[in-house]
């Protein structure tokens, strides 16, 4: 930051021992143009450092620089190509960490890869040893950029086309047991809980092809418990089949042989790397194919607040890379997440253009072009007697998941679908209707209930579980006027 004379550079340069911000990754007059990626770190410098040279050192480590200056910066245009740290901010209520705002040219990027991308932005920089600590807060990702991906395959619009379903949630249920049921049980489960009201079922997120259950076996009984509801029903129906593999080609392997057995959708876990997702989403696109995206593993990295990568950044990365649901949070269920967060998370998915909203976490103003819409999944502890939260907090494009809160219905599987149904069809109506449903909505489950017994039970058995909040469900950060700029 300091302005040093011009010998003390040059001896500190040709000592090899130049600072970040000497080199020229930390410049606050920097205007950033609207083609530069711009992502905003939390930084928590270790004791002594000063945060605008730990600024500048996370923009040196995530483009251009290394430990020591190299004259062959001399041959490139590296004027253009250094990131330039521009902004540091104190975080409100966090007094060791920043937020360091660092713009990055385009050019410093492959078009269309979520991996170059991440290569320098979440690369060798988290383990840099000036910080305790390193939280990728959000990025702004210039239209230029968003247009060289194709985004979701199906999106939000086509895949209620071809569902033929409208004005209304999604219903789903991931089959329980986790592991361990046979394909043929696994298969009545499927056929009870679509038969029972649930537009799908879905894999969990480790069901693959272990010994208790081959892939082909799950995929057969699976499908033909589709293609019965759907007979019994006449509504579509869908069962995400998980394709997640070990290599690419068993990936595809399984994708082709769900296509050629009917199904509508497949599914992959984030696990699986940000190119094998692109890959399938490429061949989800080739294929017409609904892609299901499970964010097994996300928490790792995304819970804590002073380090890793929060979560609206990989919502972002994984609507560029191109899937069309994604695991995006619950807010009343077993998993971590704030309403005001979490709200943030299903805007990324959804939204054409996300303006600033400092309040749910979205720093920047983002369009995302042309990109088609990602459905959300809401997922991870919830039932029916949580139906009014969750249509008031999601609304109407999302997929409601309910596991336990299916296949642990005291009577049956398809009881337990037939209450989240009812559930929200009768909470539909009433919105519909201008009721307020989040201070109502207890009233109105009790009276559908009076009409529908498996409700009635859902009700009764579940109505002490709830998920409080934990510490860690608290909002990132409390906007202030400093961060807002
Ligand atoms: O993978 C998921 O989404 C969860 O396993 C859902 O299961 P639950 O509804 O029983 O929590
Ligand atoms: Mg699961």
């Amino acid at each position: 930051m300091n302005a040093i004379d011009k010998r003390d550079r040059r001896d500190r340069y040709a000592a090899g021992v130049m600072k970040y911000q000497d080199m020229g990754y930390w410049q606050p007059d920097y205007v950033p143009k609207d083609t530069d990626v711009i992502a905003v770190f939390r930084i928590t410098p270790q004791d002594g450092v000063d945060p605008i040279e730990a600024a500048a050192a996370v923009a040196g480590e995530s483009s251009t620089a290394t430990w020591t200056v190299v004259w062959t910066d001399r041959l490139t245009a590296c004027d253009k190509y250094r990131a330039k740290a521009h902004r540091v901010e104190p975080v409100p209520g966090s007094p060791e960490s920043w937020f360091a705002y660092i713009a990055y040219d385009i050019d410093l990027f492959e078009p269309g890869s979520i991996a170059n991308l991440t290569a320098s932005i979440i690369g060798n920089v988290f383990g840099f040893k000036p910080l305790k600590a390193l939280r990728l807060e959000d990025m702004r990702l210039p239209v230029a950029y968003v247009k060289t991906f194709d985004g979701p395959p199906t999106g939000i619009v086509v895949e209620r086309e071809r569902l033929d379903k409208f004005g209304r949630p999604l219903l789903g249920a991931t089959v329980k047991p986790k592991l361990g049921l046979s394909g043929r049980n696994y298969g009545r489960v499927v056929y009870e809980a679509l038969k029972g009201g649930l537009d799908f079922t879905k894999d969990d997120e480790n069901i693959n092809s272990q010994p208790f259950m081959h892939w082909r076996d799950r995929f057969l009984y699976c499908m033909e418990a589709v293609n019965r509801a759907q007979a019994v029903t006449g509504e579509i129906k869908g069962t995400y089949l998980n394709v997640t593999a070990a290599t690419m080609e068993d990936m595809y392997e399984r994708a082709e042989f769900a296509k050629s057995i009917g199904s509508c959708i497949v599914m992959i876990d984030l696990v699986i790397g940000y190119t094998a997702i692109q890959s399938m989403s490429k061949w989800a696109r080739r294929n017409d194919m609904v892609l299901h995206l499970h964010r097994a593993g996300h928490s790792t990295y995304t819970r804590q607040k002073s380090h890793g990568v929060s979560f609206r950044v990989i919502a972002k990365w994984m609507r560029l890379a191109g899937v069309d649901h994604i695991h995006a949070g619950t807010v009343v269920g077993k998993l971590e997440g704030d309403p005001a967060t979490t709200k943030g998370y299903y805007d990324i998915c959804r939204e054409d253009f996300l303006p600033q909203r400092l309040e749910n976490g979205i720093f920047f103003d983002q369009s995302f072009a042309s990109l088609r819409k990602t459905m959300p999944v809401a997922s991870g502890g919830i039932h029916a007697g949580q139906m009014h939260q969750l249509l008031d907090l999601f609304g109407d494009d999302v997929v409601l998941q309910f596991g336990g809160g299916t296949i642990g219905h005291p009577m049956g599987i398809q009881a337990g679908a037939t209450a989240n149904r009812v559930a929200l069809e009768a909470m539909v109506l009433a919105r519909n209707e201008g009721r307020d449903i989040v201070n109502e909505g207890p009233d109105i489950l009790a009276a559908a209930s009076r009409h529908c017994t498996p409700l009635r039970q859902a009700l009764d058995v579940w109505k002490d579980v709830t998920f409080n909040y934990t510490s860690t469900d608290a909002p990132d950060f409390v906007p202030t006027a400093s961060v807002a700029g």
